[in-house]
C-alpha cells in the first residue's frame, strides 16, 4: 500500500498539459482515442494544434461516443498525415468513411480486447477518459469497461485525460491505478456525450407491442441501440410484466425507466442484484443514474457478451435492430449495400446466446419499408441483399424478426417456410413482388406448397 502523500508526489510527476500529451505522438504511430463517453477531447485538440507536423498516424477509437467530430480530422486532411479506424461507426466516422478518411474494423464485440493485444495490434498510445484519482490512487475507467483493458495491455504508453463528470462507475475492473499510467492531463471537464434517441413512432410502437407480448415475466433483457429498443423498455415498463433483469451490452435510458417504475429487480441467477453492462450511452439521466450505484455493475466485453455467460441466464431477452433482411433470413445491421453504417457490434453474441438460454428469444427488429429521399417507399424484407451488404447476422442464427406486421420465428424452419414467414410481416403493397421473386429464385415452387 502507498501513502496519501507518496500518492500526491507521483500524481504531480505525472501531470502533463494536454500539449505534452500531444507532443509524445511520434510520426508513423497508432494511437486509441478511448472507448464510447471516455474518447479524449483536450488531447484530440491539442493534436489538432499539430496538424501540420503529423504525418502516417492512425487513431483507432471504438463506438465513440461525441457531439461533434475528432478537431483532429477537422485540422487535417490526407491520410498521409492522419487516418482513423473505427470497431464501430458512430455517424461522424460515417462521414470520415465516405471521404475516404476512416475504416472499419470488423469485429465480434466479445473477441474486440483480443484484438487489441494480439501482437500485430499494437497501439502506442492509449488515450482515454477518466474520473479524477480517489485516495487509494485508483482512476475510475466510467461507464466503458468494455475493450478498456485490451487497449490497456496492449498500449505501450497510457495517457490519461481526468474528466470531473465521469460517473464512478461500479463493476469488474473498472479501476486503473496511477502506477499503471505514465502521464496524467488534467481536462476541461465536458460534460459527457449524451445520445438522444428520436422519438419513437405509430411504427416502432406497434413493433415494439410484438416483441413485449412475447417477454414474459422473470426475463433479463439486453437492449441495442435506436428508438425501437428505447420504446420497447419503456412499453415494458407500463405493461404488467414483472421482474426484469438488466444483462447488455450497451445501457440505455430504458433501464432507468424500467427501475423507476420498479420492475428492474436484479433477481437472477448470475451477477445477482446487479444490472450488468459493458458500455453506456444515453442521456444526463442514464450516467446520473450509473454514478456511484453500486447497483449498476459493468464489466469487460468478453464477459457480458461472453455467448456461455449469456446462455447460462434462463429466459435471456435479446432486442436489437437491422438495416434489411432477406428472404433466407440473412440479417444487415451494419451497412447499406457497400457503405458501412455501424458494425457488428455484439448482435451475433447476443442472437446465440439468448437463443441458447432456456426459454430465451432473440428478437432483430425492422420496420417493413422506409421511404426514399423521392418519398417512396422500399421494402426492408427483400428478395435478396442489395449487392455490398454485410451479412451481420447469418440466416442459421436467425430467431425471431419482427415488423409491425408481426414477430416471425424462423429457427428450424425451411427456407420455403421463412420466405412465407418473412412475406407474412412484409408490407402489404410489397407482397406479391416478394412472392414472385421467392418463386422466380426457386425458393418458393409451387411443389412447396403441398399440405400434410
Ligand atoms: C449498441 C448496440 O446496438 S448493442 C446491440 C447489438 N449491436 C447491433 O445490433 C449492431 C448493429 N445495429 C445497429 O447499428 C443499429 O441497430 C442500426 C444501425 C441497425 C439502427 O440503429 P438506429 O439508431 O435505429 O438507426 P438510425 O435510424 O438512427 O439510422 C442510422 C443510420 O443508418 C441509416 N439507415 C438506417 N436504416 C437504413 C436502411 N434500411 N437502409 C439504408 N440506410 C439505413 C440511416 O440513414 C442513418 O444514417 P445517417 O446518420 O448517415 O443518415
Ligand atoms: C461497439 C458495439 C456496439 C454495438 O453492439 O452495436
Amino acid at each position: 500500500m502507498y501513502k496519501v502523500s507518496s500518492l500526491a508526489e507521483e500524481y504531480q510527476k505525472k501531470l502533463i498539459t494536454a500539449d505534452e500529451a500531444a507532443a509524445m505522438v511520434h510520426n508513423n504511430t497508432r494511437i486509441h482515442y478511448g472507448t464510447g463517453c471516455g474518447v479524449v477531447n483536450d488531447i484530440d485538440e491539442a493534436l489538432a494544434r499539430r496538424a501540420d507536423e503529423l504525418k502516417g498516424i492512425e487513431v483507432l477509437s471504438t463506438v465513440a461516443l461525441r457531439k461533434e467530430p475528432f478537431k483532429l480530422y477537422q485540422a487535417t486532411s490526407s491520410n498521409e498525415q492522419v487516418r482513423f479506424a473505427s470497431a464501430h461507426f458512430s455517424a461522424f466516422d460515417r462521414q470520415m468513411n465516405k471521404e475516404g478518411r476512416c475504416w472499419y474494423i470488423p469485429m465480434l464485440f466479445n473477441e474486440l480486447p483480443y484484438y487489441w493485444v494480439n501482437n500485430e495490434n499494437d497501439i502506442d498510445i492509449a488515450f482515454f477518459q477518466v474520473a479524477p484519482m480517489d485516495s487509494h490512487g485508483n482512476f475510475n475507467l466510467g461507464p466503458q469497461v468494455a475493450d478498456m483493458w485490451g487497449v490497456i495491455k496492449s498500449a505501450k504508453k497510457i495517457i490519461v485525460e481526468v474528466n470531473q463528470n465521469m460517473p464512478i462507475a461500479h463493476g469488474h475492473q473498472t479501476q486503473l491505478n496511477l502506477y499503471g499510467i505514465d502521464h496524467i492531463v488534467e481536462g476541461s471537464n465536458a460534460p459527457l456525450a449524451e445520445l438522444g434517441t428520436k422519438p419513437a413512432s405509430d411504427i416502432d410502437k406497434q413493433i415494439a407491442a410484438h416483441v413485449v407480448e412475447l417477454i414474459n415475466s422473470h426475463s433479463t433483457l439486453q437492449l441495442g441501440i435506436g428508438s425501437l429498443p428505447n420504446c420497447i423498455g419503456q412499453m415494458l415498463a407500463d405493461s404488467d410484466v414483472r421482474n426484469i433483469n438488466a444483462h447488455t451490452e450497451m445501457f440505455v435510458d430504458a433501464y432507468v425507466d424500467l427501475f423507476d417504475a420498479g420492475k428492474l429487480t436484479g433477481n437472477k441467477p448470475v451477477d445477482k442484484g446487479k444490472a450488468l453492462y459493458t458500455f453506456a450511452g444515453g442521456t444526463k439521466k442514464l450516467y446520473d443514474f450509473i454514478d456511484n450505484n453500486p447497483i449498476c455493475c459493468s464489466a469487460p466485453v468478453n464477459y457480458v457478451n461472453n455467448v456461455n455467460v449469456i446462455s447460462s441466464i434462463d429466459n435471456f431477452i435479446s432486442v436489437n435492430s437491422c438495416i434489411q433482411v432477406d428472404l433466407y433470413g440473412q440479417v444487415c445491421s451494419e451497412s447499406a449495400g457497400h457503405q458501412q453504417i455501424s458494425g457488428t457490434g455484439g448482435q451475433v453474441d447476443f442472437v446465440m446466446g439468448a437463443f441458447l438460454s432456456k426459454g430465451g428469444k432473440s428478437f432483430i427488429c425492422t420496420p417493413s419499408t422506409r421511404t426514399l429521399k423521392d418519398g417512396s417507399k422500399e421494402s426492408l424484407i427483400s428478395p435478396i441483399l442489395t449487392p455490398g451488404a454485410i451479412v451481420t447476422t447469418p440466416r442459421t442464427a436467425t430467431n425471431y424478426i419482427v415488423t409491425e406486421y408481426g414477430a416471425a420465428n424462423l429457427k428450424g424452419k425451411s427456407t420455403w417456410e421463412r420466405a412465407e414467414m418473412l412475406i407474412n410481416i412484409s408490407h402489404p403493397d410489397f407482397r406479391e413482388d416478394l412472392i414472385k421473386a421467392a418463386e422466380k429464385n426457386g425458393i418458393w415452387k409451387n411443389t412447396s406448397k403441398c399440405t400434410f
